[in-house]
């Protein structure tokens, strides 16, 4: 479990994470989500006690960070899979960590082959391309055995084969019973792995509920196609259409029954009718819109 009060973080006059407060409990992957600069970073360098807030606080089982007894076996963190000394094979790196904690020399073999990192494990971790660094940090933060788990984007790099195995990994983990937070832009990944969403802007939380109902909370599609667009249209006065490149019609604001009904009542015939629920990116859009701080330029727009 993981709970946040009032967290808040200023970096000179910039507030990076202002007044947050949630509650991360175990057995579900809980995702956190947020445009470029929410203070996505900066709220799981305070949980790990990297950061000191400036105001309120956050537990980790019941107590700050730095009170913990013995934190690998507690809380699995992952942030910057390349904060490893590039001289240090992949095995000497595992071997320090598990010192620090009298975990045996069985353990880090355990991890090594979890991860796959089997073949490199006697290679510099210098050499390592970055699928190979996540998987290794991903080996430290299993480590302890721990009931918390923290990943930071685990995914970034790792090819799919890599992707679907975190992705197992960290829904096992949640069945077992243990507290999974993570973060990722890849929306589909997200959308497939985790139960529930925190979604912060501009160190607010913009939204705290479980991956369905910020999905449905999205823009629900009715799609079209009939030889008579023009007169479906007006049959359907105060819905909002647009018109898809296949020259299907795309309506919002109306049930697949009223826009059926409307068509039978003024014979109009249709030859589709499809709800199509938003994706999760499209919702999250939606929801960070008024919240993104480094917006890209819509293409078509610069030259
Ligand atoms: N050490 C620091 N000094 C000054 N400002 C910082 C520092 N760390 C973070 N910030 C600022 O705090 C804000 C939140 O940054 P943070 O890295 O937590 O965002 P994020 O959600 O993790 O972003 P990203 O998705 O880009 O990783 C940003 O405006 C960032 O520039």
């Amino acid at each position: 479990m993981i709970e946040a009060h009032g967290l808040t973080k200023r970096y000179g006059p910039k507030t990076a994470v202002d007044g947050i407060d949630f509650t991360i409990p175990p057995g579900r992957v809980t995702g956190f989500l947020g445009p470029n600069g929410a203070g996505k970073s900066t709220t799981m360098r305070m949980i790990v006690g990297l950061d000191r807030p400036d105001a309120g606080s956050v537990l980790v089982s019941g107590s700050p960070y730095a009170r913990l007894r013995a934190p690998l076996h507690e809380v699995g963190v992952l942030l910057d899979a390349k904060a490893v000394h590039p001289g240090r094979t992949a095995e000497k790196h595992l071997l320090a960590l598990a010192a620090t904690h009298r975990i045996p020399r069985r353990r880090v073999r355990e991890v090594i082959e979890l991860t796959g990192l089997e073949t490199v494990a006697r290679k510099r971790v210098g050499g390592f391309s970055l699928g190979m660094g996540q998987r290794l940090g991903i080996a430290a933060a299993m480590l302890g055995d721990p009931r918390v788990l923290i990943l930071d984007e685990p995914v970034n790099g790792l090819d799919p084969e890599g992707v679907r195995w975190v992705r197992m990994l960290l829904r096992h983990l949640a069945s077992e019973g243990r507290t999974v937070l993570l973060s990722s832009h890849l929306m589909s990944e997200m959308a497939q792995t985790a139960d529930h969403l925190i979604v912060i802007g501009r160190g607010r939380v913009l939204a705290d509920a479980p991956v369905d109902q910020v999905v449905g909370a999205g823009t629900t599609l009715v799609r079209v196609r009939t030889p008579r667009p023009d007169a479906l249209t007006a049959a359907l006065p105060g819905v909002q259409i647009a018109v898809a490149e296949d020259g299907a019609l795309e309506a919002t604001g109306a049930t697949p029954e009223q826009i059926g009904d409307a068509a039978a009542r003024a014979g109009i015939p249709l030859h589709e009718l499809t709800t199509v629920a938003g994706s999760l990116e499209d919702a999250y859009l939606d929801l960070t819109r008024d919240a993104v701080e480094y917006g890209s330029a819509a293409i078509g727009a610069t030259r």
